[in-house]
């Protein structure tokens, strides 16, 4: 479904390169976890694939498209989870997911009944007409993951989704995840929670200095790793204990 071949990204003015030589191919219908230190390249990575920027060498396609190619269908077929909030602070919950459903051609009845359907999933119905600016971060991650699936993508990216929220809002969100895989939507997200990504992942690769390091289900990665229990312990053992603090 998705192949990713030699992909390298340097950063214009940069010095080292962000991803290096980066092959990886994802199957339809998995949950696959990028993950990796800050700064490994997983952003890079996630905004390469949504095409937010381009490789510098290499290539990669999405069920067989290419943007070069295929741009409007790659539209349709993919949806897009930022780091940061895409939301206008000043509209109703209801008017924000009805904006950016226009975005993607929708409209009337079928649109409506998606947003408010997807509202009460994720437990926000009842403020579906506050203003976003008095939502917690919490619910702001999900009017924005809502934001991103009115379409029906077939593709799901996301940077991130559950940081910085509590645990409640963050076990909506992975079962509202779960859900849409298991409707058939194929999920590759970003995260450094490893304990989640640990059940919640069919595959996870561990990328460090824009390289990938390992990649395989996560059972499998600590039986491989002698002294290993968890994955946290295998993430540790491949990327070390140094911080990476950079400015
Ligand atoms: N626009 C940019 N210009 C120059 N360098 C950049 C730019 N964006 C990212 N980088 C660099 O590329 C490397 C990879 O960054 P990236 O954001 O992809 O990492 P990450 O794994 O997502 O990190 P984090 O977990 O902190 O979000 C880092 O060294 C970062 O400083």
């Amino acid at each position: 479904m998705i192949h990713i071949e030699h992909v390298s990204k340097k950063y214009k003015k940069a010095d080292n390169y962000s991803l290096s030589d980066l092959s990886l191919f994802i199957d339809e219908k998995e949950i696959f976890g990028l993950l990796g230190p800050n700064g490994a390249g997983k952003t890079t990575l996630i905004s390469i694939l949504c095409s937010l920027i381009k490789p510098t060498s290499g290539s990669f396609s999405i069920k067989g498209l290419t943007y070069k190619e295929h741009k409007n269908q790659l539209k349709q077929l993919i949806g897009i989870v930022p780091q940061e909030y895409a939301l206008y602070p000043s509209l109703t919950a209801f008017e924000n997911l009805k904006y950016f459903g226009s975005m993607y051609g929708l409209k009337g009845k079928s649109l409506d009944e998606k947003i408010h359907n997807s509202l009460d999933h994720l437990g926000l119905v009842k403020f579906a007409h506050k203003k976003i600016d008095t939502f917690s971060g919490g619910m702001k991650r999900r009017v924005n993951l809502i934001a991103s699936i009115l379409h029906n993508p077939k593709v799901l990216f996301l940077d991130e989704p559950t940081v910085g929220v509590d645990v409640q809002s963050k076990n909506v969100i992975i079962e509202f995840l779960q859900e849409l895989n298991k409707n058939g939507t194929t999920i590759i997200y970003t995260s450094h929670h490893l304990n989640e990504a640990e059940t919640f992942c069919t595959r996870v690769a561990i990328i460090d200095h824009g390289k990938l390091i390992v990649k395989g289900k996560p059972k499998e990665l600590i039986n491989n790793n002698p002294g290993a229990h968890n994955l946290e312990d295998v993430f540790i053992s491949l990327t070390g204990k140094a911080l990476r603090d950079h400015a």
